[in-house]
């Protein structure tokens, strides 16, 4: 069976490789701009295997994409590696994703309804 992304690539718009250095944060073009509905929304996610590898990632993740914008998608990765990590011209650099948004009807209160667990958080549960 072939492997079925979830995700479109999103390739680096170079003219030349870029070089980038540990710790540095770089926003590389993409090339593509989109239109999407009304209540969707795009999700920028890094790639597993950049990210484990070469400690390559997006510094925003996930970036979020409005439905309004027109703009070019940019990707800001950094390097959180030892070493400087090149990005080639046409590199698979990030996924894209396409999710619904829902907008919340948001209303203020002076108590919350119960709860099993009430407000145990960060590893309350083991
Ligand atoms: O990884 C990303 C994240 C965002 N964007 C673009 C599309 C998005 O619609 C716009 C704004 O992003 P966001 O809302 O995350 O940024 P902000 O800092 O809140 O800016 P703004 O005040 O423009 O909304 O920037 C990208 O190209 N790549």
């Amino acid at each position: 069976m072939t492997p079925q992304a979830a995700g479109m690539d999103i390739f680096a718009a170079l003219e030349h490789p870029i070089n980038l250095p540990s710790g540095e944060i770089f926003l590389v073009p993409t090339g593509i701009a989109i239109a999407l509905p009304p209540g969707f929304e795009a999700q920028i996610r890094p790639r597993s295997g950049l990210a484990t590898q070469y400690g390559v990632t997006l510094i925003n993740s996930p970036g979020t994409i409005d439905a309004d914008y027109r703009g070019e998608i940019k990707v800001p990765l950094i390097n959180l590696g030892k070493k400087t990590y090149t990005v080639h011209p046409g590199e698979r650099i990030a996924q894209l994703v396409i999710a619904p948004v829902v907008k919340a009807e948001w209303k203020i209160v002076s108590e919350l309804p119960f709860s099993e667990r009430g407000r145990g958080g960060f590893g309350h549960t083991g």
